[in-house]
């Protein structure tokens, strides 16, 4: 066993930005993009709010070194070199729901917390889809461009029907949910390919399940993509896949350029290998360029899917929120790449983070060349529920004392990783006397060593239960002192004395004894830090063995 290391890990060249760094001045959030007037209000309340609207790339390289939070859309790329030069940024908000355009990877490493607004534009992205379908079906924008330019057509537009039509869905999300609801109301039947979605749910939406993306192309007359931009769906749509495609189909991308390969959609409209097609996001944006926008079978908007009124307002404030959030120090809702508790039972987990930190942090400070296995076992209450967000909290509490750099939930699963700490978590129904306890163990020197805390009434107080071998019954405080000494009249007046004479105050205190007569310990809460020269003075003193200061 290697054991942990206890000195700060020097290697690293800075330390990625804490959450809750101080400057003494307000923090500073970026607004480099269009975003709703309420979201940026609401921000300003707590920050000082720059909106600096179309920075260029070299530009935001420069400025983002001031800001601690920043709120984008989809035309800001947040890449790995804009966030090295980023050392105060805690927080990125995504006012949308793609993050492709942000290096996720690079800001997990820096500690910066990536948040979106899931919801906030999917009804938005929904309805601009059908009105591409509809519209390229019914050629409207062709016919609107000419009738405005003098002329009066009529069997130059001639359309079709999508009643009765298949409607191939790739990504069965929100926003296919909506897409396909919109299409079955408007007669249409609809055939889906998504792995991650339950052929039940595609049930209960009158949805056809396909097994393959081959499936969908080869038997849908128009095709909606609704996946998110990632290494698995970058070219989904490309020569071998259109050929796939009824000549009469048409192609609907509403989700993210790169998905298709524009070159391969390009020659298939031109040599009439598929009908049409609708197009909203392309592989560069933003582009006025492509040889598409050329070609009379085909409806393009500059990437608008998410530009309504309602769709901009929700996700201004969703994302603002989200910073706001995570400047507090707290994982917001909607973070990406942080643990963040959902479903059932959530709340009740969250009060048990605070805690988990604490007994990581004593634990560590309580063992001598620790070992590198934590081991958490949740009991009772606490363990039906998702506690991921506590295990990042009980390495937050055990890693603290050991890094260089400030830890927060973003970073101190990848740190834990590249210190060697390995955690095991178990759930046990079966909490002894309390209705929920968390056991943090560790291996030292002298064997395992163990902490249990649990929270208790009304107020959910935290409560140290085990430490050093004991049962106790503490509230921790910031700084505290835990003796091991032998079970003898007159100890707690002994200690009492030895703080009093150097002037350390004595906020509480508890005692754990086995056996009367045999050893005991005690965890006593202190106003100041129980300094190394008061600690020997305890070891000199007969009936101590050992005497250790810690603060939380
Ligand atoms: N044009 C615009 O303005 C807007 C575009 N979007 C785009 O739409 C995308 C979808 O949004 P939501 O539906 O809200 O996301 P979502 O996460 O709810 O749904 C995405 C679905 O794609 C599925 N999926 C992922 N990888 C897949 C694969 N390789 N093959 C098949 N299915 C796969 C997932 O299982 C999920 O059900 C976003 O990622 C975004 O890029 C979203 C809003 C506005
Ligand atoms: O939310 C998304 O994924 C979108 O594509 C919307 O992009 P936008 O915020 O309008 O630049």
């Amino acid at each position: 066993m290697a054991g942990l290391p206890r000195r700060a890990w020097e290697g690293r060249r800075r330390g990625p930005a804490g959450l809750l760094q101080e400057r003494g001045d307000r923090l500073k959030v970026l607004i480099p993009e269009k975003l709703a007037e309420p979201g940026i209000e609401l921000l300003k309340k707590d920050f000082d709010v720059d909106v600096l609207l179309d920075l260029s790339a070299d530009e935001l390289l420069e400025k983002i070194g001031e800001y601690d939070g920043l709120i984008i859309r989809s035309a800001t790329r947040v890449t790995a070199e804009v966030i090295d030069r980023a050392d105060n940024l805690k927080a990125i908000g995504r006012a949308g729901i793609g993050v492709d355009n942000i290096d996720i990877e690079a800001a997990t490493k820096r500690g910066v917390i990536v948040a979106n607004a899931p919801e906030s534009n999917t009804v938005a992205a929904a309805e601009h889809t059908l009105g591409l379908m509809l519209a390229a079906a019914r050629r409207i924008p062709a016919a609107d461009a000419s009738l405005k330019n003098g002329e009066w057509k009529r069997s130059a537009f001639k359309g079709v029907e999508v009643r009765e039509k298949t409607l191939g869905l790739v990504g069965l999300g929100h926003v296919g949910a909506i897409v396909a609801r919109g299409a079955i109301g408007m007669g249409m039947k609809v055939l889906a390919y998504d792995p991650y979605v339950s052929e039940d749910r595609m049930r209960s939406m009158n949805v056809e399940r396909a097994e393959t993306t081959d499936e969908v192309f080869e038997n849908a007359d128009f095709i909606s993509l609704h996946v998110p931009r990632t290494p698995q769906t970058m070219g989904l749509v490309n020569e071998q896949s259109l050929a796939k495609m009824k000549p009469t189909a048409y192609l609907i991308n509403v989700a993210r350029g790169g998905i298709v390969d524009e070159t391969a959609l390009y020659n298939a409209l031109k040599e009439g290998v598929v009908g049409g097609a609708a197009l909203d996001v392309f592989a560069e944006e933003p582009t006025t360029e492509s040889p598409i926008f050329s070609l009379p079978n085909v409806v393009v908007t500059p990437h608008l899917g998410a530009s309504t009124a309602e769709a901009q307002d929700r996700a201004g404030i969703t994302a603002a929120e989200q910073v706001a959030t995570a400047l507090r120090g707290q994982v917001p809702m909607h973070a990406i790449n942080a643990p963040v508790p959902v479903g059932e039972g959530a709340e009740f987990v969250a009060q048990f983070s605070g805690l988990c930190e604490e007994l990581g942090s004593l634990l560590y400070q309580l063992t001598d060349r620790p070992g590198d296995t934590l081991k958490v076992e949740y009991r009772g209450e606490v363990a039906n529920f998702d506690t991921r967000l506590l295990d990042v909290s009980a390495q937050k509490g055990l890693l603290a004392p050991m890094v260089f750099e400030p830890l927060n939930f973003v970073n101190t699963p990848i740190l834990a990783k590249e210190r060697g700490l390995r955690l095991e978590t178990a759930r046990i129904s079966e909490s002894h006397d309390y209705t929920s306890l968390v056991v943090l163990r560790l291996d030292g020197e002298g064997g395992e060593n163990v902490v249990s805390g649990t929270l208790s009434g009304p107020k959910m107080q935290p409560r140290l239960v085990e430490a050093m071998g004991f049962d106790f019954d503490v509230v921790p405080e910031k700084h505290m002192l835990f003796i091991r000494n032998e079970d003898v009249p007159g100890m707690i007046g002994r200690v009492g004395t030895i703080l009093g004479e150097h002037g350390i105050n004595i906020g509480n205190m508890a005692v754990g004894r086995g056996e009367p007569g045999s050893r005991a310990a005690m965890a006593v809460t202190v106003d100041e830090p129980v300094p190394d020269d008061v600690l020997k003075t305890f070891l000199q003193t007969p009936g101590f063995n050992e005497a250790r200061a810690v603060t939380l």
